[in-house]
């Protein structure tokens, strides 16, 4: 065999492995290059002899193995077990060199939870996907040591979102003065009260659409597949809030039909589980998944839609149009308004701009979706919440937002549904350790990726009684519990908490209350024989309902079309 051979298998394929795998595990390991670093002069000084050479290569393969199954038999499988003082966090091992990733394919939150039941690690867990140190914790104190913690304030980027931009964005901007800079932004020009109040009548006008458009479904068909309006609603809302822009998806333009593929592709694409995001020699090898290829595609195409709307913007500001100043304006508007300290580039404002269209589209879908699958399961708490809401609205026929607050039944279905269904089981994208922690009493290497199973928090029966009934009640002040869900009570947080809690999620509350509150005082919501509700879960990018619900509503008699269409 040629020297060069001898090269390419021992010296180059073998050592790969490990070293590409050390590289991600640890900084703080060495014992484990010796042997690669010693092979290769040894390799390559080897005379020809083909008998020697297979028995070398079954002695690196041996030694390969023979390291793996070293890593592998620690406490949390392989990438814990290169630590070159192990780690005192008990976990599964899952499989050599993989680890736990097969578990991460179905619904990685309950599998999580089983496994942390069986390891009796409920208050912290260590687990391995591929290279990728993990910890994940079931419990509520916990949970606020890693979330409040200034130590797990950056999170791991995975390459779909570097490679679609998102790195420049909120979601993955590593924690410093960039992404800083870029939640004030948001925070000030789009999610601010005042400004989400001023884009209150664009919201009516959308939910107006999605009332119309049920109905003339349900009266030609006689089911109604919700989760297409509410997708249809929702993506228009947040393209009026950050573009300016909606489209009727009833008779879709060019454009239209684009905008929802690129959605879709987006969301496909940052829900896969990418293996090459945990195994780095797996993913320089080959690209299976050919996510990369799809990711690149993609941002190509982003670019260019969202690239044509800021031109526009700024030729019409050019033009005297608007200036960024005016409450009724959009988000692109505001950006292009910022002053030179804040000022963004071109390519930042696409990946903000673009996060924003992905972020609040699919959340506020879904869970509206869940909310309606137990309504028309729970007839008793349907009737309950219409009558709530006909006391607040009287004769008026219109809801506003204004009325929400008055509406406790309403805030407590929602709770109920965001506890028995959260849209982020494991709160939809982890945090990563940037220096050496301490979390629950245990050594935290810097560079471990950390996570919260929060279905596992809203399910425990030591924290909620019956934990799988749903009852809203339980949310009534006067019954049961009044909880703050935006982060100041960790036993309900579906929204995150700490520095990197979810900056939409005023909007996106808001958003639901008034699809909920409209869309219950229009219709009466039953199931239809042939399409029995499912309350199954898929998780991708965030937990949906595994079979779209399909129901019939039934018009409720105060509510004609005249009063339906009157905000249009
Ligand atoms: C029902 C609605 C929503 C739910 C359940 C939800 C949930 C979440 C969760 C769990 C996180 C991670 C928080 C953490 O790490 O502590 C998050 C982050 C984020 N969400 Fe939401 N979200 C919703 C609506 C929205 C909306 C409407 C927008 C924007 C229009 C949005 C934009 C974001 C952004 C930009 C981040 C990243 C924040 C950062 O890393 O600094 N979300 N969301």
């Amino acid at each position: 065999m040629a020297p060069l051979s001898w090269f390419l298998m021992g010296g180059i394929v073998f050592p790969t492995f490990t070293l590409a795998a050390d590289m991600h595990a640890t900084a703080g390991r060495s014992h484990d290059q010796t042997w690669w670093s010693l092979s290769l002069p040894l390799l390559t000084s080897l005379p020809i002899e083909s008998g020697k050479v297979t028995m070398l290569i079954m002695l690196m393969v041996f030694m390969w193995v023979c390291t793996m199954m070293m890593y592998w038999a620690a406490p949390g499988g392989n990438a814990w077990g290169r630590l070159p003082r192990g780690s005192s966090i008990p976990g599964p091992r899952g499989f050599p060199v993989i680890g736990t990733l097969l578990d991460m394919a179905g619904l990685a939150h309950v599998r999580l939870a089983q496994l942390a039941s069986e390891c009796s690690a409920r208050t912290l867990m260590a687990f391995s996907l591929g290279d990728t140190r993990v910890i994940v914790t079931s419990v509520p104190n916990v949970a606020r040591e890693i979330l409040c913690s200034s130590a797990f304030a950056d999170r791991p980027i995975k390459a779909s979102a570097r490679h679609l931009l998102f790195d420049r964005a909120i979601g993955f901007a590593p924690y410093g003065s960039h992404w800083r800079n870029l939640r004030r932004i948001a925070a000030t020009h789009l999610f601010m009260p005042k400004r989400i109040a001023a884009h209150e009548r664009y919201r009516q006008q959308q939910t107006s659409r999605m009332i119309d458009g049920i109905r003339v479904t349900m009266n030609s068909k006689g089911v109604v597949p919700v989760r297409l309006y509410l997708q249809r609603a929702s993506l228009n809302n947040i393209m009026c809030s950050v573009f300016g822009r909606t489209y009727d998806f009833s008779f879709p333009t060019e454009e239209a039909v684009k905008l929802q593929a690129m959605v879709r592709e987006g969301f496909d694409l940052l829900g896969a589980v990418n293996w090459a995001d945990h195994l780095s020699w797996f993913g320089g090898l080959l690209d299976v998944q050919r996510i990369k290829e799809r990711c690149e595609v993609l941002a190509a195409d982003v670019k260019k839609f969202v690239q044509s709307i800021i031109d526009e913007h700024r030729l019409c500001k050019e033009n005297g149009g608007l200036q960024g100043g005016d409450g009724d304006s959009d988000f692109v508007d505001a950006l292009l308004a910022l002053d030179e300290k804040e000022k963004l580039c071109d390519a930042d404002m696409i990946a903000v701009l673009w996060e924003m269209v992905f972020r609040g589209t699919d959340t506020t879908a879904i869970l509206t979706e869940w909310i309606l699958a137990e309504l028309v399961l729970h007839p008793e708490v349907q009737c309950k919440l219409q009558a709530e809401i006909d006391g607040v609205v009287g004769s008026r026929g219109e809801i506003s937002e204004s009325d929400l607050p008055k509406l406790p039944y309403l805030q407590a279905v929602i709770k109920e549904v965001l506890r028995l269904h959260p849209p982020g089981p494991l709160l939809s994208w982890a945090r990563l350790a940037t220096h050496d922690v301490y979390v629950a009493g245990h050594h935290v290497p810097a560079g471990t990726s950390a996570m919260v199973n929060m279905w596992a928090i809203t399910h425990d029966p030591a924290i909620w009684a019956e934990p799988n009934t749903f009852r809203p009640e339980r949310f009534l002040a006067e019954v049961g519990q009044d909880i703050d869900i935006r982060g100041g009570d960790l036993r309900l947080a579906p929204f995150g908490a700490g520095r990197r809690v979810c900056p939409g999620r005023a909007l996106g509350y808001a958003t639901v209350q008034l699809w909920v509150a409209r869309l219950l005082h229009t219709f009466s919501w039953t199931s239809h024989p042939l399409h029995p509700v499912d309350l199954s879960e898929l998780l991708k990018l965030s937990c949906e309902m595994k079979s779209p619900l399909m129901v019939r509503a039934m018009p409720r008699p105060h509510s004609t079309p005249a009063h339906i269409l009157a905000v249009q």
